[in-house]
């Protein structure tokens, strides 16, 4: 199954984030996206290019009801022509498997909808 096929798990304070070895097992499969750390607190981030800000705002508001579906949101930041997703487990300030399940479900999405 593929990462854009699998779900979110209910992600509890206590779940483990990633190790090394699933960051480089996954990472290949999102290629697109960057590994970020941010104060020490790794995420997952992508920019996606559209002809205008409404198209751009109107893929947020795709995103925004894939992390609702999900139960699992991202930082958007919306821009003239482009918006920039990343994603990252609040509550364990780290990345987990849900991270790299949203990249590749935002992917899914973004097809057809951006430059
Ligand atoms: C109560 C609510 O389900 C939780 O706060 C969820 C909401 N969405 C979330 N999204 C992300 N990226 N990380 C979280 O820890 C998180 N927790």
């Amino acid at each position: 199954m593929t990462l854009a096929q699998q779900v979110c798990e209910a992600c509890r304070a206590d779940a483990p984030r990633v190790t090394d070895a699933e960051i480089s097992e996954w990472l290949p499969l999102i290629a697109a996206w960057q590994l970020d750390a941010e104060d020490g607190i790794k995420k997952l981030s992508r920019q996606f290019k559209f002809a205008n800000f409404v198209d751009a705002m109107s893929f947020a508001g795709h995103v925004a009801e894939l992390a609702e579906a999900h139960g699992h949101h991202p930082a958007l930041l919306v821009e003239w022509g482009k918006v920039t997703v990343t994603w990252w487990t609040h509550k364990i300030k780290g990345l987990h498997k849900n991270d790299f399940v949203m990249a590749a479900k935002t992917d899914a999405i973004a097809t057809g909808l951006c430059q």
